[in-house]
């Protein structure tokens, strides 16, 4: 059975607003929903005090329709970590309290006392975080969406209230967004740029060992789900003490550089590159059987071979090892597996691929 095809890789931009989309909900996203949560209360409370004040059953009847869907959508928010599902949610709790307004205005015989606006506040300023358009359409809604009942009622003494009082609460919510939405974006930068220096090498540029470790458990998992091979090669810079002794660490950290880029130009972009200790690295190949894994490791030797530092030409010993579909191997035994081989191939002489053992 062919294996599923693999998503198409994002671009870098886009990648990046995904993540960023993904880091708003995780940061936003309780805030959201407990603000939600008080409109849904805030409504509630305002249909009990019309309760209180003489509405009739049926006139609280009408007013109570927009409360279980509501509620339905609150719980679901709670639930929700999808960035575009929560932008949906918040705008339909606005949607859905504008309607739970008219309502009120609409059952009432005498004509509603409050228009209710300061119900909107809440859930308005739910969505301020999220996208610039959610934004537009929340403050769209609360500037517009009480004005039928307004209408309505006749009272343009009312009407021309509620106008100022949105006009400054709009304005309160575009600076407050303005404000947040660039701390926001700074902070996420700064979380990133921290995170890529705790998990990349700073000589290299290839991941540190752990975050290879953690990526290649991930990339184990799936292979494993698709019942795809993978394969680890195990890369070890030959002779490298002598380049420092001979040529000093700044050409060893040169002959470093040169060895990852090696690395980085035979990977593809599904493959993990990782430093996995000082001229150590691994190459994770995820869907990649042996045979192909002897073709790319012999490629990488040669291509190292390519290379040269002050005192001649680079060269490296590979250990190889495959992971077939269906075997249960961790990345680790992989890993130390691979690094056995390579062990062998610096006994056997150096520059040269060896393939490791098959698993137990
Ligand atoms: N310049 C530089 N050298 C490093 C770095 N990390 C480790 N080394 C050096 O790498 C050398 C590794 O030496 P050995 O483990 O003896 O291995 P080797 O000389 O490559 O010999 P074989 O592996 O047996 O071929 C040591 O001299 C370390 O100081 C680094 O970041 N920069």
């Amino acid at each position: 059975m062919p294996a599923p095809a693999a998503k198409p890789p994002l671009s870098e931009d886009a990648a990046f607003r995904r993540d960023y989309a993904g880091y708003l909900a995780q940061r936003m996203g309780p805030m959201i929903h407990a603000l939600m949560a008080l409109a849904l209360c805030a409504y509630l409370l305002a249909v009990v005090v019309r309760g209180l004040l003489g509405a009739t059953p049926n006139e609280l009847l009408w007013q109570l329709i927009p409360a279980p869907p509501m509620l339905l959508v609150v719980i679901a928010a709670r639930q929700c970590h999808e960035p575009l599902t929560l932008r949906m949610l918040a705008l339909l709790c606005v949607v859905l309290l504008q309607i739970g307004i008219n309502l009120t205005g609409f059952g009432s015989a005498a004509g509603v006392r409050q228009p209710l606006p300061g119900l909107l506040l809440p859930v308005a300023s739910s969505v301020i975080w999220f996208g610039r358009w959610d934004f537009l359409i929340a403050m769209a809604l609360c500037a517009l969406g009480p004005l039928p009942m307004l209408l309505h009622l006749g009272d343009g003494e009312r009407t021309l209230q509620y106008s100022v009082y949105m006009a400054i609460s709009v304005s309160l919510a575009t600076v407050l967004r303005a404000f947040m939405a660039r701390t926001l974006l700074e902070q996420f930068k700064l979380e990133r740029l921290l995170r890529e220096r705790a998990e990349t090498d700073g000589l290299t540029g290839v991941l540190l060992r752990n975050r290879f470790l953690d990526l290649g458990r991930i990339a184990l998992h799936e292979t494993q789900q698709l019942r795809q091979p993978m394969a680890m090669l195990f890369l070890d810079a030959d002779h490298f003490k002598r380049i420092n002794d001979e040529y000093g660490h700044a050409a060893g950290d040169a002959a470093l550089v040169a060895l990852a880029s090696r690395l980085r130009t035979q990977g593809r972009r599904r493959d993990l590159i990782g430093r996995i200790g000082g001229e150590e690295f691994a190459m994770l190949l995820p869907g990649v059987d042996l045979e192909q894994a002897l073709v790319r490791a012999e490629q990488l030797r040669l291509a190292v071979a390519a290379s040269h530092h002050p005192g001649g030409r680079l060269s490296a010993s590979i250990g190889v090892a495959v992971c077939t579909p269906g075997c249960c191997d961790s990345v680790e035994s992989l890993l130390a597996r691979a690094d056995l081989a390579m062990r062998q191939a610096k006994r056997e002489g150096r520059d040269r691929v060896v393939t490791a053992l098959a698993s137990a």
